[in-house]
C-alpha cells in the first residue's frame, strides 16, 4: 500500500565522514559541517550599550555544492540567564570553483541578504551583493562577515554592519564551539 508519509531518502549529512558523500566543490567548508554553540557579544552606535549573546549555528550538506546554513541567538542577561530571544536566519551557501562562495540569508527582521566571498585557509568572508528588504524592514544597507576556524572544533565570527544611516561597522563577534 502506498505510504503517505515515507522518510525523506536524502537526508542531510552534519559531518564529512556521513552520508552523502560531500560534494567536491564543498572542499573549502568540510570544516564548518555540524553545528556549534557558545556566546559573543554586539554593539552599534545606535544602541544604549552593548549585549551579551548565545548563538547556535548548524551547516549541513546534501551531497550538492551547497551548504544548508541555519543560526539562532538569545540575549543574555546577568550571570548568562536567557533574557529573550534574538536574531534568527537560515540560508544557502552555494560553493564555486576556487572556493568562491555566493550565499543567500534572510532574516524575520525582514531582510533577504545576498552575499559573495570566499572560502580559505579555514576561513569563509563574505560581503553584501545585494539586500532586500520588506515595507517594514529596518534600514539595512550592507553587511561583512568572516567565519574562521582557528582549530577543528572552534568556529569564531565577526559581523560588520551597516544600517539605519551608520557606516559599515563592528556589530558582533562570537567564539562558538563544536557539538557534533
Ligand atoms: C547573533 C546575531 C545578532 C544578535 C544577537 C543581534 C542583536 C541585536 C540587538 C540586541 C539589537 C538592539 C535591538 C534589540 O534589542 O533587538 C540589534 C539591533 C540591530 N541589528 Fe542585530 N543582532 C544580530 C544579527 C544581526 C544581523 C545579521 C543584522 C543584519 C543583517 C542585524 C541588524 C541589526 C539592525 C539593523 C539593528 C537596529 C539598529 C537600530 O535600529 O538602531 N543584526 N541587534
Amino acid at each position: 500500500m502506498f505510504d503517505p508519509a515515507p522518510e525523506h531518502p536524502y537526508p542531510d549529512a552534519h559531518r564529512p565522514d556521513e552520508a552523502p558523500e560531500p560534494h567536491p566543490l564543498l572542499a573549502p567548508v568540510l570544516g564548518l559541517l555540524g553545528s556549534w554553540h557558545g556566546r559573543g557579544r554586539g554593539e552599534y552606535p545606535t544602541l544604549e550599550a552593548d549585549f551579551a549573546y548565545a548563538q547556535e549555528v548548524t551547516f549541513s550538506h546534501d551531497g550538492r555544492p551547497f551548504l544548508r546554513y541555519e543560526a539562532r541567538a538569545w540575549l543574555l542577561g546577568a550571570d548568562d540567564a536567557p533574557l529573550r530571544p534574538s536574531a534568527r536566519e537560515s540560508g544557502w551557501w552555494r560553493l564555486q570553483p576556487d572556493g568562491r562562495v555566493e550565499a543567500l540569508i534572510t532574516q524575520p527582521t525582514g531582510i533577504a541578504e545576498i552575499a559573495v566571498g570566499r572560502a580559505a585557509d579555514g576561513a569563509v568572508d563574505l560581503s553584501t551583493h545585494e539586500v532586500a528588504r520588506t515595507p517594514t524592514a529596518k534600514e539595512v544597507e550592507a553587511t561583512r562577515r568572516r567565519y574562521e576556524l582557528p582549530d577543528a572544533d572552534t568556529l569564531t565570527f565577526v559581523h560588520d554592519l551597516a544600517a539605519v544611516g551608520q557606516p559599515l561597522q563592528h556589530h558582533l563577534s562570537a567564539r562558538l564551539h563544536r557539538r557534533t
